[in-house]
């Protein structure tokens, strides 16, 4: 569930009627999400989405994640546009917390992509890729090599918590990243978390591209890799899916072209990525107190993906 602030009627009505948007006419908690609170708001002009953030996300990079979305959507993507208040301004404060107002997008998020899906994802990361080539914002990835190896660090010595062999596959990786991982592939702005729930589809069509707040500069490629490991898999790990991972880099070729450099690196960015989710999830599985809203996503899911990664070499 995640909805963290609950905000009243009474203030959400005050809130709208900041924006030139019409007058609030309902408004209901979105369950879905891990990071902020949503609300789908209703006006007498159409519908939007309300986003409270949470203490995870850091206020200082929010004018960076409003203005790529901006960025995004004025490049033609369907990204949600930030909606500004009658003032120009698209980030507020609501209830204690920062708050902003987006367009609401069509679709629905699947479970189980279809490859056809899979070639409109990845062609919708090639188009945001491209579309971003000119974005003048810079954040750096705090999930990067180096932050990786840190979380890792940390999570070590309460891993057995989660499973007997979970410290040893931690260790073996940060070593394996550690020698093989390369500065030196090319550069831009990545989602870095594009999900299968991140992204709003219609019939294989992709009508909508959510949830930037991990957005940040780092190896393009890798922003690749992570829809590998998000797109390509059962949910739990077990299976992968070759067919859906041909279409995802047909899709994403299709759009934006691959190095051969970035090419080479794949496995290496597949299995970084396999690592930082393993990881957050790790770190939220052992931290997360009792009785906590949020749903914990299982860690294990990632580290069956990793595995598959080092056998397929
Ligand atoms: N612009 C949007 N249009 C339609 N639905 C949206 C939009 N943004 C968010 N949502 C809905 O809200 C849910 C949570 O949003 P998300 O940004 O993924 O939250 P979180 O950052 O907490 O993970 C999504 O799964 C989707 O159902
Ligand atoms: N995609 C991550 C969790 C981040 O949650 P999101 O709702 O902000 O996408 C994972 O699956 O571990």
């Amino acid at each position: 569930m995640a909805v963290y602030t609950h905000v009243p009627a009474e203030d959400l009505s005050a809130f709208v009627a900041r924006y030139d948007i019409g007058a609030l006419v309902a408004a209901k908690g979105i369950a879905e999400g891990v990071e902020n609170s949503n609300y789908l708001i209703d006006t007498t002009r159409g519908r939007y989405i309300l986003t409270l953030y949470e203490k995870r996300v850091d206020t200082a990079d929010l004018p960076y994640f409003l203005a790529l979305m901006r960025h995004a959507a004025d490049g033609g993507l369907p990204v949600p546009r930030p909606i500004e208040d009658k003032a120009g301004e698209p980030l507020q404060e609501l209830s204690g917390r920062p708050a902003c107002v987006i367009e609401f997008l069509t679709g629905i998020s699947v479970t189980e992509p279809t490859p056809a899906l899979c070639h409109a994802a990845g062609e919708a990361l090639g188009r945001l890729h491209a579309a971003t080539a000119d974005f003048g914002g810079v954040r750096a990835n705090a999930l990067g090599h180096e932050g990786r190896l840190e979380l890792a660090a940390k999570c070590l010595p309460r891993a057995g918590e989660i499973d007997p062999a979970l410290a040893a596959l931690i260790e073996t990786e940060m070593a394996f990243q550690k020698a093989h991982w390369r500065a030196d592939l090319p550069q831009g702005t990545i989602h870095a978390d594009l999900f299968p729930d991140n992204v709003l589809a219609l019939d294989d069509t992709v009508t909508g591209i959510i949830d930037f707040y991990f957005a940040c500069t780092d190896a393009r490629a890798y922003d690749l890799a992570v829809m590998h490991g998000a797109w390509c898999f059962s949910n739990d790990g077990a299976v992968f899916y070759s067919q859906r991972a041909e279409a995802l880099e047909a899709g994403y070729r299709a759009a934006h072209p691959i190095t051969a450099a970035e090419a080479a690196a794949m496995p290496v960015l597949r299995r970084a990525s396999a690592l930082r989710f393993l990881l957050t999830r790790a770190w939220d599985w052992l931290n997360t107190p009792p009785g906590a809203l949020v749903t914990r996503k299982d860690p294990m899911a990632f580290a069956r993906r990793l595995l598959h990664y080092r056998e397929a070499e």
